[in-house]
């Protein structure tokens, strides 16, 4: 796994680089030639134009330049001053070091220079902002990052593209579009998640110094970029000497009159995802409906109130068929009314591995007043508990309704506050977004995210669904859980890329995404035994 530092952290590896003797100055100096070297790397040069900014993410920009200088390369520095008038020390230094060296510079440049130049360049270097900045770029940068996603050159971002926060992934105004993002030390949480998913291009982390990995999990990392390679241990492995019950039995418990699609594609899915035996169990007067529906999936009908939901004496039935599946998922479509609360409720003091989705997560929002971070006895248990939020659900369950978590760290922070008033490892919040992270009570893992098309109604009954089946297909610690839950999120966003492929990006639907899981499975399993392979997306 790699690991994803918060940008106010890797202040404290800076810290540790100069104790071992590595100076900030080293270290821009290797910043620059790491950003040169992939510049020349990217190939067909022709002329390169690097936009640096007034602090030190442009005085990486002003030693990139005189290295590419120093190698022929024809490059030319933009810069918003001279550089005996820029104000830090470091970034001075290198600027002057440049000019001395012969690089062309031009200085504050009016739009119509920049548009001029552009045209000419083939591949531009944004060293403009970096962890530094805040805000919405002022003016020049506004201007320039405009300029530059308006132009035809190829872009590689200095640490993080400009204009993009490393820390939320957010951009409050326009932020430059790279094709690669030379990121220095360490990946930061924002160039994973939200704009920084279109934004960073391809992302190549710079270690600049070999202490920098003890350093960065020193300094605690908020996360860990999940790779392949480590979920190759997770899943049991395919034997032949199996029978339905012993590849894992699923009890989906949801749907109400209101809502009957979402229980469907919940239990679908998890026969698609390899449970082998997957059981529905619905409100009595839905059952019919859907049983004319599903072909190998078997239906149970239980008691429902005037309102179409589970009531009060489905309370005992589904704890009774919980306990005699290898694990349950409670919540998709089933709204949330006085059975509903108590028959989640009921299910979590069962010793079964529990999932709670959707309306599920709902019930235990209303159990405990949008506070579950202050009611950990309701959620401690000795099985497995997945809860699978989107940002809006993870806001109702945390005191946050009226502002949800609007980053991937302030849904990981979020999802923390319930795992750890919980405290034990039975826990994990898989805090669902475009991008996603599976928070346990000592880590966070996150997936590679899937395609856009996995956003569309129903898939998140499908990953619900996906969660259950290897819930009850595994075997792992509970420490291992979070990495259980990346994998299937991984699956997930592969058969969603499997279905967007087939249906077109916008035309896939949940259904589509759960035909493809088992593909997207294999598939995925054929990369870890062979990762040279190939992949998707
Ligand atoms: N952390 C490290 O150890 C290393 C950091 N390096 C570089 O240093 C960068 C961070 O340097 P700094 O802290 O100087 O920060 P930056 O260079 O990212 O930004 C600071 C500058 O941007 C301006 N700024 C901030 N918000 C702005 C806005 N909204 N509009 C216009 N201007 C704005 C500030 O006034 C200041 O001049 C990193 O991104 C990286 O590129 C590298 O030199 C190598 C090592
Ligand atoms: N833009 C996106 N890129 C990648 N994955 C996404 C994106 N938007 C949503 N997803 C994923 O799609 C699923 C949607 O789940 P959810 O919001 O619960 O949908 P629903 O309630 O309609 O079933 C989650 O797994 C989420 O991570
Ligand atoms: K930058």
């Amino acid at each position: 796994m790699q690991p994803v530092l918060n940008v106010e952290d890797v202040k404290r590896v800076e810290a540790g680089l100069t104790e071992v003797g590595v100076s900030i100055s080293e270290l821009m100096h290797r910043a620059g030639s790491a950003v040169a070297s992939e510049v020349i790397r990217m190939g067909d040069l022709g002329s390169v134009a690097v936009f640096c900014g007034l602090g030190n993410n442009g005085g990486d920009g002003w030693v990139a330049a005189e290295t590419l200088h120093g190698k022929g390369v024809a490059v030319t520095v933009v810069s918003p001053v001279d550089p005996d008038d820029i104000q830090g020390d470091l970034a001075r230094v290198v600027a002057k070091s440049a000019q001395a060296a012969g690089v062309s510079i031009v200085v504050a440049p009016p739009r119509d220079k920049v548009v001029e130049l552009l045209s000419g360049t083939d591949v531009v270097v944004d060293a403009m902002l970096g962890t530094g900045f805040h805000g919405t770029p002022r003016a020049p940068f506004d201007i320039w990052i405009a300029c530059i996603n308006a132009s035809g050159a190829r872009v590689l971002s200095v640490d993080v593209p400009s204009g993009l926060s490393a820390q939320t992934g957010l951009a409050d105004g326009e932020c430059v579009i790279a094709d690669t993002t030379v990121t220095m030390l360490v990946l930061k949480p924002g160039l994973l998640s939200d704009s920084g998913r279109d934004a960073c291009g391809a992302i190549i982390v710079a270690p600049l110094a070999e202490q920098t990995e003890r350093l960065t999990i020193e300094a605690d990392p908020v996360a860990w970029r999940a790779d392949l390679d480590d979920y190759v241990d997770v899943l049991e492995p395919a034997s032949n000497a199996v029978d339905k019950f012993s590849r894992g039995s699923v009890l989906v418990v949801g749907g109400s009159t209101r809502f009957v699609g979402a229980p469907m594609m919940a239990a679908m899915a998890a026969a698609r995802a390899g449970a082998g035996y997957v059981t529905l169990a619905v409100p009595e007067p839905v059952a019919p409906i859907i049983q004319a529906r599903m072909m190998e999936i078997p239906v149970l009908a239980l008691p429902a109130g005037r309102d179409g939901t589970f009531s009060s004496e489905a309370i005992q039935l589904v704890a009774e068929l919980a306990e005699k599946r290898t694990a349950t998922l409670v919540g998709p479509g089933m709204r949330v009314s006085s059975g509903t609360v108590g028959v989640v409720s009921r299910l979590l003091e069962t010793k079964v591995p529990l999932v709670v989705d959707a309306d599920g997560l709902n019930c235990i929002s209303r159990l405990t007043s949008n506070r579950a971070d202050e009611f950990p006895e309701l959620l401690r248990r000795a099985a497995p508990l997945v809860l699978t939020p989107h940002r809006r659900e993870l806001g109702r369950l945390v005191g946050l309704e009226d502002t949800p978590p609007a980053s991937l760290t302030a849904a990981m922070e979020a999802a923390r506050r319930i795992v750890w008033a919980d405290g034990g490892s039975e826990l994990t919040v898989v805090a669902k977004g475009s991008a996603t992270a599976c928070v346990g009570v000592d880590v966070a893992v996150l997936p590679k995210p899937g395609p856009a098309a996995l956003a569309t109604a129903g898939s998140g009954d499908v990953l619900g669904g996906v969660i259950a089946a290897f819930l009850a297909r595994s075997n792992v610690d509970n420490e291992d859980i979070p990495v259980l839950c990346s994998l299937a999120c991984e699956v997930h966003g592969y058969a969603g890329s499997i279905a967007a492929e087939r249906f077109g990006s916008r035309g896939a639907m949940a259904r589509d995404i759960i035909d493809a899981l088992g593909l997207a499975e294999d598939a995925l399993e054929e990369q870890m035994a062979f990762p040279d392979s190939g992949g998707a997306e």
